[in-house]
């Protein structure tokens, strides 16, 4: 088990891949009331940072939850929250999301969330991860990742969630669903999210070796969609931005609901037997071992 879990905390060659063990126009005035009346406003809750510019209609969300923006309850709240705001905000039309935490995107879930604690707070703590998801992955505005570090499980999911990924070109960074390399699995629509990224065949790889992709082998399947300097991450995805907000609005919301509704109807349809299920896998005994041995390797590896 110990050589399993390492084995998840670092790098390991895997092929060409490797295994990671370790439709409104702009408007002049924002509606969220944290904001002032510039064309430039921004807002910090504590856990993420929003700069929208409503001369543009661009919003850039900066995860900030030190040291490696997991996500935890109080994050997924925050996120979700920002997300709804920016989406009721008639001067928004896209949205960049970003880490302010050099070298790292979203190191995923917080494990912590997920590791002795009641099933009273498993419940909260999943309802939260799914309201995440189904406010980004059917969000109607633009929303463009801009990874600029390693983004593991949850974090790739909050990648491949997003419209367009651009990734930063450092060979050290990785992405990926790699969760069956912490002896847990990824629910039905963390793999419908990644199916409708890279499609079946590699989802099957990536799902069972939980694989993690260097930013090279992350663009070759698909799973980013270009590469750029590090340095030039927010001014590729704003220009990026820029092009998508050439399309006019209704057309292309009505053309992404048609592509994702299905997928968010289908979690839709079952969300309390999800999180059931959840529930019950997180609480088993072996699961709880798994973790806390992987938590030990991942706090191991700084000594
Ligand atoms: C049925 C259940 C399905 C649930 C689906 C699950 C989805 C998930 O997202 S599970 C989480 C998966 N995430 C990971 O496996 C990432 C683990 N982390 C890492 O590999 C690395 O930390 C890193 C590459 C993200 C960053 O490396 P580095 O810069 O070297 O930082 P450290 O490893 O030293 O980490 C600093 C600090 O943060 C703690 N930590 C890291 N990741 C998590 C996390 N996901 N949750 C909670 N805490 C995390 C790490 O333990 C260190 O803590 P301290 O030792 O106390 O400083």
């Amino acid at each position: 088990m110990a050589a399993v879990l390492r084995r998840g905390i670092k790098f390991i060659s895997f092929g060409s891949s490797q295994v990671f063990s370790g439709g409104c126009k702009h408007g002049k005035t924002s509606t969220l009331s944290s904001f002032s009346s510039s064309n430039r406003n921004s807002s910090s809750s504590s856990k993420i940072k929003v700069d929208l510019d409503s001369s543009t209609g661009i919003a850039v969300m900066k995860f900030q939850n030190p040291p490696v923006n997991s996500m935890n309850l109080e994050f997924l709240t925050e996120f979700s929250i920002g997300l709804e705001k920016l989406e009721l905000d008639k001067s928004c039309r896209g949205v960049i999301l970003t880490s302010a935490q050099p070298k790292i995107f979203s190191a995923g879930l917080d494990i912590l969330d997920m590791y002795g604690k009641t099933p009273e707070h498993y419940e909260e703590f999943w309802r939260a991860v799914q309201d995440m998801w189904l406010k980004l992955y059917g969000y109607s505005k633009i929303t463009i990742a801009a990874i600029n570090g390693s983004s593991p499980a949850g974090g790739c999911l909050v990648s491949m969630a997003s419209d367009y990924r651009i990734m930063a070109d450092n060979p050290r960074y990785r992405i990926g669903l790699n969760e069956t390399q912490l002896g847990i699995v990824a629910p039905f629509w963390f793999k419908d999210t990644m199916v409708n990224t890279v499609g079946h065949r590699t989802t099957e790889l990536s799902l069972q070796f939980g694989l993690m992709y260097s930013p090279s082998d992350a663009l070759k399947i698909g799973l980013v969609d270009q590469l750029v300097p590090e340095e030039n991450i927010l001014s590729t995805a704003t220009e990026t931005m820029t092009k998508w907000l050439d399309i006019p609005d209704h057309a292309r919301e009505i053309s992404k609901s048609m592509l994702r509704k299905p997928t968010v109807d289908r979690l839709l349809a079952s969300r309390d037997a999800d999180i059931k299920n959840f529930v019950s896998f997180i609480a088993k005994d072996s699961i709880q071992k798994s973790l806390g041995l992987y938590l030990t390797m991942l706090k191991q590896r700084k000594v």
